[in-house]
Order: C-alpha cells, then structure tokens, then sequence
C-alpha cells in the first residue's frame, strides 16, 4: 500500500473546489458551547483527520455536517448543500458508518448489500452488478451467503465502508470506523480508504488511533469545542517540534476542561 504524498489533496483541492466548507460553525446546548465557532475546508478526495479528546466536540460538528443536527449559528455546506437550509439533500451525497455500524447480524453479507442498495434506492440490475464487484474486491465472494454476526470484526468494517459507498456519495463520515482491531486489520481497512480517495470521495474521518492520523492528508484537533490545530501530520509535527502525532495530541489535549 502507498500512503498518497501530502500534497496530493492540495492538487485536488484547487480542481474540484471545497466539497465541505464550515465558517464558525457553532452548535450550543443551553448555555453550554459544545462546537465553538469551527472553520476550515476539505478538499475532493481528501483524507482529512478529525481529532480530539472524548467530549472536544466532534459528534456534535460531524451530527451537524451530516444533516443530523441543526447548527446555531455559522455556516457550513456539504457537497453544495446548506447545513442550515438542505439537510435533507445532504443526506443523499454522504456516506456515514460508526463503530456501531448498521449491517444487519441475522442477515447474509449478499442480503445486506441488496438491503442497503434498496434503502439508497439504486435499481436491481445495479445491485447485482456492484454486489458482484463489491464482493469481489473485498475478497469476500466466498462469504457471499455468510450471516455477518459470524464474520470478523475487521471484515463487517470493510463491509460496512463499503456498503455506505454503494450510492456513490461525494462524502463519507468515518466515525471511529476501525475500533477494536489490530493495526494490521487497521491498516488493511486504510487500503480501502486510499481507493475511495483516489477515486475522488472526500474522507471525513474521526479516530482515536494516531496510526491513522498520520495516513490522513490533513488533520485537525479539536479542543473544547475550538479546532486548535490543523494541518498535515507533518506540519503539525514540525509546529509543536515533536516527533510524532502521539505527541502533538497529547500536546493540545493535556490542556482541556471538557474531557469525558
Ligand atoms: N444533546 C446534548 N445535550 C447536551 N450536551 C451535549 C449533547 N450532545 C453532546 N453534548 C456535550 O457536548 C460535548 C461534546 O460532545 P461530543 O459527543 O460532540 O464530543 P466528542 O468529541 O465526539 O467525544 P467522543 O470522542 O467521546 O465521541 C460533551 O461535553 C457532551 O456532553
């Protein structure tokens, strides 16, 4: 596997425009500031880190970008649509899979991806074809009439990237994706993400894994609600003068009131 050069998403970047733009993005509850006036843009086909200790706020900002949560104030689009205005139509250019991911346990891994390309209203002769492909990408054509509950959990998370690709979202929203599975399984699971970045799907990824930080093209560490640093592992690296993004975290992080 390659890791894409830093500078590959900056290319796109100025191709394709900002697939996600956020100015002062704010999200309150009551008196409490959860999302602190937040701004920054990814670019197509981006791999962008979305980092933070437990409670900084990415839930809360991510819920936001993806139409789940109406924001209080700023502004923030998402594949064109407004957050404020359109969230429904957000919803049609995004992929979204957490650690809870949505497969179905009691249902095949071929039923799963038929069920999902029903939901994201794709026609059946497209399901058949990219059930096909899908499966055999994945190595999983073997596997095809295998209940998921009894696949590895390495196995359900690239099956579950995969499935919320179906639609071909301009978007994805990674939320902890890789939880609980070795950095080798880790890893494997990022050989997919490359594939969909190069194929021009913008990554909006969270993770507590530093690992994975550093696959990301750019990273941004929230702390309290604010985005305290963002910029390539690299950079970040050379602004704090450390040697790794254990380092630059532990950094920004050891200074938060809002830790969980
Ligand atoms: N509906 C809500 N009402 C009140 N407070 C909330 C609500 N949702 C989140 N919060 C608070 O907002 C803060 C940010 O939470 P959020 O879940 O966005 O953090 P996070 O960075 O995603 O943390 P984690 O890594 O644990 O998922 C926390 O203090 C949380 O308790």
């Amino acid at each position: 596997m390659t890791n894409p050069p830093n500078n590959a998403a900056a290319g796109r970047a100025s191709a394709a425009g900002p697939v996600i733009t956020c100015q002062q993005l704010t999200k309150r509850f009551g008196d409490f500031v959860a999302v602190n006036g937040i701004s920054f843009e990814v670019a197509a086909g981006e791999i962008f880190g979305f980092l933070g200790a437990n409670g900084a706020g990415k839930t809360t900002a991510m819920r936001m970008l993806c139409g789940l949560l109406g924001p209080t104030e700023g502004a923030a689009t998402v594949a064109g649509c407004d957050v404020f205005r359109e969230p429904e139509r957000i919803k049609q250019h995004i992929g979204y899979m957490s650690q809870k991911f949505s497969l179905y346990e009691d249902l095949t891994v071929r039923e799963n991806i038929r069920f999902y390309g029903g939901v994201y209203g794709l026609k059946t002769a497209a399901i058949r074809e990219k059930t096909t492909a899908l499966l055999q990408r994945l190595g999983l054509a073997a596997e095809r009439d295998t209940l998921v509950g009894s696949l590895p959990l390495g196995w359900k998370q690239k099956l579950a990237f995969s499935v919320a690709l179906l639609h071909e979202p301009a978007v994805i929203f990674l939320d902890e994706p890789t939880g609980g599975v070795d950095p080798i399984t880790r890893r494997q699971f990022w050989d997919l993400i490359y594939e969909a970045a190069a194929r021009g799907v913008t990554i909006f990824i969270t993770t507590h894994y530093m690992d994975e930080a550093e696959y990301c093209d750019r990273v941004s560490i929230m702390v309290d609600g604010r985005i305290d640093a963002l910029d390539t592992p690299a950079g970040l690296k050379r602004q704090f003068g450390v040697a790794s993004m254990d380092e630059v975290f532990l950094h920004l992080a050891r200074g938060a009131k809002n830790v969980e």
